[in-house]
């Protein structure tokens, strides 16, 4: 399907379009979102449902805009930016400015056949993330949800799990891209060997380039880094489980999607893994029951990158992408 042409307002009169739609809320960087309406008229939809954003698209109400902006609780209105939503945007969009570094939310590809440029927040996410990452990576050597889980009931005096040194693991880092880097400094501060499997190597003198199958194997612990797309869904399932060493530990601060959680459950109950540390599900934010009752897993609430400096910047940089299309008709950071 193409795209719907202009059939109202300023593009149907020739003129520009100079419209903002803003889905979601901006929260931190308020000041910044009030400069915007410098640049063209704001509409800004915070709830809602898909049918009515789309019976809204196809109405010409917003045949005047050239950018979007999206936060990712706003797929709870619009759902995904599929190739049916992509299509159903007027002519005038140009570009869409997500918040956040995942941007598996929308399909890049369908976008970039329908002339949008998509950008995300790369960059600022890393710190935040790769902190929770460290975070998570320690209460999960430490089996800390146990002990946590004992001194809360009041049963101190409960038998408390021996965890495991990092000095001296071997730490496999799958995706050593922004957040996996920041990941791997902190992580060799503890003493870890770190290696890491990405589609090319990176220049990295104090991190092992190797297959992803010599990861698999060789990795005491494997943190995930990859964005989640047709290639990285599953990446992780029976046959690579089946692979690790026994004991191995298993981290994903990326999208829960890459690992096969039925599969993980599987290694878990088999005693294959030792623990695991998760910021992210499968289908978020449903948890897998079994993930739920085993206390060998430290759950977090996709947390990543929620602190008030890292939110802020990211929203930033949203507004420096929206003001980079109108200002140079291109992104500051394309993803496509
Ligand atoms: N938990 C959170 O709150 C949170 C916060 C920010 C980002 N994230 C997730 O973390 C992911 C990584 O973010 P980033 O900013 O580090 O991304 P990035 O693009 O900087 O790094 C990703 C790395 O993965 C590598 N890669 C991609 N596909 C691969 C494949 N098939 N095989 C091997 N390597 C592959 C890339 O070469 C790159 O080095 C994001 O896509 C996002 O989903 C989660």
């Amino acid at each position: 399907m193409t795209r719907l042409s202009a059939v109202a307002g300023a593009a149907i009169n020739g003129t520009a379009a100079n419209g903002i739609l803003m889905l979601g809320n901006v929260l931190h960087a308020k000041e910044e979102f009030s400069k915007l309406s410098d640049l063209g008229p704001v509409t800004h939809i915070t709830s809602g449902d898909r049918e009515s954003f789309l019976e809204r698209c196809r109405s010409g109400e917003f045949n005047h805009i050239k950018a979007i902006s999206r936060t990712v609780d706003s797929v709870a209105y619009t759902g995904r930016f599929d190739d049916e939503l992509l299509s159903q945007l007027p002519s005038s969009i140009k570009f869409v400015c997500h918040n956040g570094a995942g941007y598996d939310q929308i399909d890049a590809k369908a976008a970039r056949k329908h002339g949008i440029t998509v950008s995300n927040t790369p960059g600022y996410v890393n710190q935040a993330t790769a902190d929770i990452g460290i975070f998570l990576l320690l209460g999960a050597l430490r089996k800390a949800w146990i002990p946590q889980k004992a001194i809360r009931n009041g049963e101190w005096q409960g038998q408390a799990p021996l965890g495991h040194d990092p000095l001296g693991k071997t730490i496999g880092i799958l995706g050593l891209g922004g957040i996996g880097t920041a990941f791997a400094e902190r992580a060799m501060a503890f003493g870890f060997k770190i290696q890491y499997h990405n589609r090319k190597p990176v220049e990295c003198s104090k991190a092992k380039y190797v297959s992803f199958d010599e990861l698999l194997a060789t990795s005491d612990v494997i943190s995930i880094h990859l964005p989640l797309n047709d290639t990285t869904r599953h990446i992780i399932s029976h046959k690579e489980f089946a692979a690790m060493k026994p004991g191995a530990v298993i981290i994903n601060t990326a999208r829960g999607a890459i690992i096969d959680e039925n599969a993980l459950v599987e290694a878990l109950k088999s005693d294959k893994i030792w623990s695991i540390g998760l910021d992210v599900f499968e289908t978020e934010p449903k948890v897998h029951p079994e993930l739920l009752k085993d206390d060998r897993v430290m759950l977090l609430p996709h947390i990543g990158s929620a602190t008030l400096e890292t939110r802020k910047a990211m929203e930033i940089q949203v507004m420096d992408n929206i003001d980079s299309a109108f200002q140079h008709d291109k992104l500051v950071n394309p993803v496509n």
